[in-house]
């Protein structure tokens, strides 16, 4: 299987959004981020301000968390579709995960923490809720930086952001068998706006190109690797690409991922901005609720949900 070559993205160290914001650096760096997103639908970010030792430390204290008793993560129920604690599903045997709701508002770490660990386990709950702060400050980044490179009123980025939540997720993919289904994770398209993904250092992400084919993502070790969803895609009126992934697993060692996956609020409408229409690009979107189209997701399973939903 042939490497993907995905846009690597760097943010510089010292990129202080107030600072930078205007200057031609910056311009040149929205350019790439949508350029990225139009191409590839995915790209990967080197950025400084989430230091390694958070990373190293987020990893460490999952594996803590998914080494708990059976019992004790089954107790993570959430009625969101595909938050709840996953254990052993039968499609996907290797994956266990957890999804967090707005995991970067220290209340909702300390309840998920409360419940895996009743006497407590405070250095989790820091760690849990710094990273995902973090990770949803370079989610809007992104997002920032995709309405700046379109030329944007900053009144639909205020709008997006204020108008959405987010979700943390943790996951696990156990060692494959040496015979037989090596699946991670099904083919897919995120359906939420934005993510954010890291890992450990084994590797199985892998994407489809726009022939079809299947390529892996060779993540370095301090990169995250950023991924459009349906959502941004609609807004975006197909500019954006939603990239399908899966994960597949190789080799001896368990692979750990976390993903942070920011999507339109409860009730918030999808609507195509009209500065993204014209001849070149009719209007692809009718406007619609997020959550409708999610719930219709969840009942139809299929690749065309969006353009049966939402397609004109
Ligand atoms: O584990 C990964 O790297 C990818 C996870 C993913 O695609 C998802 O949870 O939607
Ligand atoms: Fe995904």
């Amino acid at each position: 299987m042939d490497e993907a070559k995905i846009p690597v993205v760097e943010f510089p160290g010292e990129l202080s959004l107030e600072r930078e914001k205007g200057s031609e650096n910056w311009k040149e760096l929205c350019n790439k981020v949508r350029e990225a997103c139009e191409s590839h639908g995915c790209f990967m970010v080197m950025y400084e301000k989430i230091p390694t030792s958070l990373r190293e430390d987020m990893l460490v204290a999952m594996k803590a968390l998914f080494d708990l008793p059976e019992d004790t993560k089954n107790k993570y129920q959430n009625p969101k579709p595909y938050c709840s604690y996953q254990g052993k599903c039968p499609v996907v045997p290797l994956h266990e995960s957890f999804g967090i709701d707005d995991a970067h508002m220290l209340e909702a770490a300390q309840e998920f923490t409360q419940l895996m660990w009743p006497q407590g386990n405070p250095a989790f709950c820091e760690i849990l809720n710094s990273m995902s702060l973090k990770m949803l400050e370079l989610n809007n980044t992104i997002l920032e930086m995709i309405f700046e490179s379109f030329g944007m009123e900053e009144k639909h980025y205020d709008e997006l952001v204020r108008d959405s939540t987010s979700i943390f997720r943790v996951m696990k993919y156990r060692v494959p068998p040496k015979e037989g289904e090596n699946i991670g994770l099904v083919p897919h398209t995120d359906k939420n706006a934005l993510t954010v993904l890291c890992q450990n250092e084994v590797q199985g992400l892998e994407i489809m190109t726009k022939q079809g084919l299947w390529e892996s993502v060779v993540v370095p070790k301090d990169a995250f690797v950023i991924v459009v969803g349906d959502a941004l895609k609609a807004w975006s009126n197909g500019r954006l690409v939603a990239v399908k992934h899966r994960v597949v697993m190789k080799g001896d060692k368990e692979r750990y991922s976390f993903g942070l996956f920011s999507m339109p609020k409860e009730g918030a409408m999808i609507e195509v901005p009209r500065e993204l229409v014209d001849n070149e690009h009719p209007l692809l979107y009718r406007p619609f609720k997020f959550a409708d189209y999610f719930s219709y997701f969840v009942s139809n399973i299929s690749d065309d949900a969006l353009e049966i939903y939402a397609g004109v």
